[in-house]
């Protein structure tokens, strides 16, 4: 397994080994030994799946509050997205800035976002499954979310604000100045 920092160090890509022959391939998608191995300390207790039908999908920008905060190791079982991970913990020196990574099933790698960002993605291949891993229970009371496309952050989308698709909630979700100080 292959773990590489982005330039907010604490979000982090892991590549699995994969072991391929003549009939496909094997891959430990996740080991919490190797993970410790690597000194990552996770206590997944959710795994989630989404399918997201159309190119330009947009889901995000999400987290919950403490108590519910979760770590998340998103994948790709199917599909390409652009992930994208913003660090709103109020006292960070990366405060208000994100780091993306490209995240697909061809490249088999997956990326760790810790507690205290703000994560969402954009797909980039049609019926692309996202697989993802998290270290706290859902729950909807505690579920928050940035508007995805909010200027004061700056994000590069590959996907124009008129053809993204997005839900109800993440089409006006509250703006970066209106963040309060959970993190
Ligand atoms: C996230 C989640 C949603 N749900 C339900 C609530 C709702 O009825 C339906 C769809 O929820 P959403 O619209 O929030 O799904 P989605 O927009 O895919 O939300 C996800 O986006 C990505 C970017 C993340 O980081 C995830 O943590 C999660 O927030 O599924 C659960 O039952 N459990 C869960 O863990």
């Amino acid at each position: 397994m292959d773990v590489v920092s982005l330039d907010i160090p604490d979000v982090k890509i892991i590549r699995p080994k994969r072991f391929g022959d003549h009939r496909g391939f094997f891959s430990e998608t996740y080991s919490r030994k190797a993970f410790e191995a690597a000194g990552l300390l996770y206590d997944f207790v959710q795994d989630n799946q989404s399918l997201s039908a159309e190119v330009g999908t947009v889901r995000g920008l999400h987290f919950q509050l403490p108590p519910f905060a979760q770590d998340k190791l998103v994948r790709v079982v199917k599909g390409a997205i652009l992930d994208v991970a913003v660090d709103i913990r109020k006292g960070s020196p990366t405060y208000g800035r994100h780091v993306s990574a490209v995240v697909s099933a061809e490249e088999w790698n997956q990326i760790l976002v810790p507690i205290g960002f703000a994560h969402g993605f954009c797909t980039l291949e049609p019926n692309t499954e996202v697989i993802y891993k998290v270290t706290n229970f859902y729950s909807a009371e505690h579920d928050r979310g940035l508007l995805w496309n909010d200027p004061d952050l700056g994000i590069d989308w590959p996907v124009a604000a008129d053809k993204a698709l997005l839900s109800d909630k993440d089409r006006k979700q509250p703006r970066f100045a209106e963040l309060g100080d959970w993190f």
